[in-house]
C-alpha cells in the first residue's frame, strides 16, 4: 500500500480534529481531502509527511514511518505546503537548474513541463517578480518536478486561474498514470470529483 494510517487521531484543545482515521491509498489512486476552514485539512497532510505526531494511531508511506530528516523519505515524497517557498531572486529558469543538479536524471525536470504551465515567456524573470497565480505555478512545477511516488499538496488551486485550474487537474491526472499517490487538500471541485479516487471529508 501507498499510503496507510490506521486509527488516526489529532487533538485540539478539547476537542479532536479527527480521529479513528484509517486510510488506504493504492499507487496510482489520488484521495481528496475536503472540509471547512479549520477542520484539519493541512494537519492531516503534516501527519502523511511527518511534519506533525498524530496525537494517536499509525501512518506509513511505502512500509516506513514518514520522516523529513531521513533522505530516502525526501526521495519519496513531495510536498506543496502553505509554507513552501521559492527563491525569489532565482528565475524560473535557474529553479530548474537547481532541481536537475539536486536530482540528477529526474526525468521531469525538463523545459517542456514548464512551457505546459504557461512560464515559458518568464524564464529569466526573478520569481519575486512574477504574478500570484505564475508563483503558484511554479511551486506545483517544483514539487512535480521532484522525484517521487508521494505528492502532498495543500490547496494547490489557489490563485490559479481557470487555466491553471485545468492544468493542474492534468498534472495530478498524470502524477497518477506515473504511478504516484496524490493526497490533494482541495476545493477545486473537477479535481475532487472528477480525478479523487477517494474523498475524506474532515
Ligand atoms: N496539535 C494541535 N493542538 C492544538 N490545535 C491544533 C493542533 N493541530 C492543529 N490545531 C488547530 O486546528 C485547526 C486546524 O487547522 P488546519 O490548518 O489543519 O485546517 P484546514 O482544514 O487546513 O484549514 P484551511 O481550509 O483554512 O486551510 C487550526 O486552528 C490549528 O491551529
Amino acid at each position: 500500500m501507498g499510503v496507510s494510517a490506521n486509527n488516526l487521531g489529532v487533538r485540539a484543545g478539547e476537542d479532536w480534529l479527527f480521529r479513528e482515521l484509517d486510510l488506504a491509498v493504492a499507487e496510482g489512486e489520488c484521495l481528496a481531502l475536503t472540509g471547512s476552514n479549520g477542520s484539519g485539512k493541512s494537519t492531516l497532510l503534516r501527519c502523511l509527511y511527518g511534519t506533525q505526531r498524530p496525537t494517536e494511531g499509525q501512518v506509513r508511506i511505502f512500509g516506513q514511518a514518514p520522516d523529513e530528516r531521513v533522505p530516502e523519505f525526501r526521495r519519496l515524497a513531495s510536498v506543496l505546503m502553505d509554507d513552501s517557498a521559492l527563491f525569489d531572486e532565482l528565475s524560473p529558469r535557474q529553479h530548474l537548474e537547481l532541481l536537475t543538479r539536486s536530482y540528477p536524471g529526474s526525468p521531469e525536470a525538463d523545459q517542456e513541463l514548464f512551457a505546459s504551465a504557461g512560464l515559458d515567456a518568464r524564464m529569466d524573470v526573478p520569481a519575486g517578480k512574477l504574478s500570484a497565480g505564475q508563483r503558484r505555478r511554479l511551486l506545483l512545477l517544483g514539487a512535480i518536478a521532484r522525484p517521487h511516488q508521494l505528492l502532498l499538496l495543500d490547496e494547490p488551486e489557489r490563485a490559479l486561474d481557470a487555466a491553471g485550474r485545468e492544468w493542474l487537474v492534468e498534472l495530478v491526472r498524470a502524477a497518477k498514470s506515473r504511478g504516484a499517490v496524490v493526497v490533494v487538500a482541495s476545493h477545486h471541485l473537477a479535481l475532487v470529483e472528477d480525478v479523487a479516487d477517494w474523498t475524506v471529508d474532515l
